[in-house]
């Protein structure tokens, strides 16, 4: 097959490929995700440091309380050597009692400098669990550029800083503090491998972790350049390299420079990793840090529990906006506005398809269709199960079609129109958003639908308005209909006999010059009770017309006969 594709003049030298790791009995890609890992959110340190305007207290604390709400037990409170606004962050939800439940680790990050250890760990004073996270960088760049030193002033870098926030945690911290600590190579995505395991190695030999003690190696892909695949053969190397690995937490932090964190963090996840750091809706630095949501809400899709409460996702994301000061994206996985809804038509044909699916086979088995299997084309999640309606699933433009169309009557007001009825009134819709372009809205689907089908009481037209009807049924079982009528504005008297009610009005409205015939008739309930209504449809041929008309009454016989009224009147507009 032939790539018509045209090489460009963008500047391809300036850049090599990244390096792939030598494991080629790597395992993780048969693994599948089964738990859900530990989490740890981040939006109040990496979300909240990339902020143009940093979150004020008062945001921290309610974006604290949501997490915590949702069900993060391990949470980044923030980076209390920045400054002030951070310590007293952090100060404040240790001393006001109640806000940090006895259940959930809060955990504070610093650069391997000892005036800011010794911040950080003040900060930290009378908290019930609480980590320190220490960072240096790792990476050749950084060796080279910012530490300018050599590959054992790094690792002594880490090594010092370790030692150094035992010391001042010794010093500081009281009995009632359980003390955890987390160590991160940064950009260990660009370190050697050899020496990423070797400066870990170094820094667990000062921590000495083991039972009761363990410690929390993340391993960060500070600027993502790698396929998700090199990215979970490196954590499939450290996980066979690393030695006391029973004692050691493998911590991802995944950033989404390429696009492809939650594909990183899931496959890092497959590799053997144990914790994932990042943001709601994938907050942080540049492209962010992997998003939480999505990562939680994939394992939700797969039948895995995410152990995070997403179902008022609406909420979180109010709460996010207004701390963050950013909107999410309308195509944001899971919670933009646009993401459980379709446009085009064939998307809506096979949705409205699914549904009806649902509840049919919801009803063979007996069940309810929340307690079946979810299998909707194009919705890849129930929208309910995170507090969305179904209004929003089909929504009408000039790329919709019937399906989409008879699923907003169905939806909205109960109307289950045959199929060849659903291609007759689409045809009416699709020439206003010709005529009109843009979104037709429910309501505007059932004004047009009102104003073709339905005697519409504000704007009423037709030759016949029915007003009453009777029917009497002799011993060979002919029906003899009478209805009152107005007839081209007089008030008419119509009479017909046949085998049902319908036969013997087609009967009657030949008396006035209309030869109507009966092609197709459909009915259901619209609901259940004594004061349920029920809907009639009828195809019905006029002269050189084949069109439909709608019925809608509490007596199924009058639902009919309007139905055929409202084919009548039609085929005369
Ligand atoms: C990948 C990440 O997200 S890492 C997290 C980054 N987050 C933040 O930086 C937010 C909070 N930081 C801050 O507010 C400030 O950086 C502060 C207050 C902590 C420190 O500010 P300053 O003292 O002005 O120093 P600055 O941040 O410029 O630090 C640079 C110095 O620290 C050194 N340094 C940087 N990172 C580290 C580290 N992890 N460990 C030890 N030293 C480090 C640098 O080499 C440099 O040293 P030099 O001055 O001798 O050249
Ligand atoms: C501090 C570290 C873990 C970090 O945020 C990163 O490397 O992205
Ligand atoms: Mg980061």
């Amino acid at each position: 097959m032939a790539n018509r594709q045209q090489p460009t003049s963008m500047p391809i030298h300036k850049y090599g490929q990244y390096e792939q790791v030598d494991i080629p009995d790597r395992t993780w890609p048969n693994n599948r995700i089964t738990v859900a890992p530990r989490w740890l959110s981040t939006d109040l340190r990496d979300g909240n440091q990339s902020l143009i305007d940093p979150m004020s207290p008062e945001r921290k604390r309610r974006m604290f309380d949501q997490l915590v709400k949702m069900g993060y037990k391990e949470i980044e409170v923030g980076f209390p050597a920045s400054g002030q606004t951070d310590f007293d962050f952090v100060r404040s939800i240790i001393e006001e009692p109640g806000v940090i439940p006895d259940d959930v680790t809060i955990s504070v990050l610093t650069q391997a400098r000892e005036d800011l250890i010794e911040r950080t760990v003040e900060s930290l004073k009378g908290a019930k669990r609480a980590t320190v996270h220490l960072y240096n960088a790792t990476a050749p760049v950084f060796r080279r550029v910012v530490f300018r030193g050599s590959k054992d002033d790094i690792k002594q870098i880490a090594v010092d800083g370790t030692r150094l926030v035992m010391e001042y945690a010794e010093k500081l911290l009281g009995p009632e503090t359980e003390f955890g600590y987390q160590y991160s190579p940064e950009i260990f995505t660009d370190t050697e491998l050899d020496f990423a395991l070797e400066v870990c190695e170094a820094v667990m030999d000062v921590w000495q972790p083991g039972p009761g003690r363990e410690i929390i190696l993340n391993l960060p892909a500070t600027v993502e350049r790698s396929t998700p695949s090199t990215h979970a053969d490196r954590f499939e190397w450290m996980g066979r390299n690393i030695s006391r690995r029973e004692h050691v937490c493998i911590s991802i932090h995944p950033h989404n420079d390429r696009g492809t964190a939650v594909a990183a963090a899931e496959l890092a996840l497959m590799a053997g990793a144990d914790r994932v750091e990042g943001c709601l809706f994938g907050q942080g630095e540049r492209t962010g840090n992997v998003d939480l949501v999505t990562l939680g809400m994939n394992l939700f899709s797969q039948g895995v529990d995410p152990q995070i409460d997403f179902s008022d996702i609406d909420e979180i994301r109010r709460v996010w906006e207004y701390c963050n000061q950013m909107e999410v994206h309308p195509r944001h996985p899971y919670v933009g506005d646009l993401v459980y809804t379709s446009f085009s038509g064939s998307h809506q044909d096979a949705i409205k398809k699914g549904f009806d699916a649902m509840e049919a086979s919801a009803k063979e088995q007996g069940r309810t269709v929340d307690d079946i299997e979810w299998a909707v084309p194009y919705l890849p999640i129930d929208p309910k199960d995170v507090g969305r309606s179904y209004e929003a699933v089909i929504r009408v433009n000039s790329q919709s079609g019937k399906g989409g169309i008879a699923y907003v009557l169905k939806n909205d007001h109960k109307l289950d129109l045959p199929r060849r009825m659903q291609i007759e009134f689409s045809k009416l819709i699709q020439a206003k958003t010709d005529a009109e372009g843009g979104e037709v809205t429910g309501s505007d689907i059932w004004a047009v639908f009102q104003d073709e089908y339905l005697p519409n009481p504000d704007n009423p037209w037709g030759r016949i308005q029915v007003r009453n009807n009777q029917s009497t049924t002799d011993k060979d079982g002919v029906d003899t209909l009478t209805v009152e009528a107005e007839v081209d504005g007089a008030e008419t008297t119509l009479v017909g006999t046949g085998n049902g009610p319908i036969s013997a009005f087609f009967h009657a409205l030949q008396g006035i010059g209309i030869d109507a015939r009966l092609l197709d008739y459909q009915e259901h309930t619209m609901s259940e009770g004594a004061s349920a209504q029920a809907a009639s449809y009828i195809e019905v041929a006029i002269e050189d017309k084949v069109l439909w008309g709608i019925g809608i009454d509490a007596n199924t016989t009058r639902a009919s006969l309007k139905a055929v009224v409202s084919a009548v009147n039609r085929a005369a507009r």
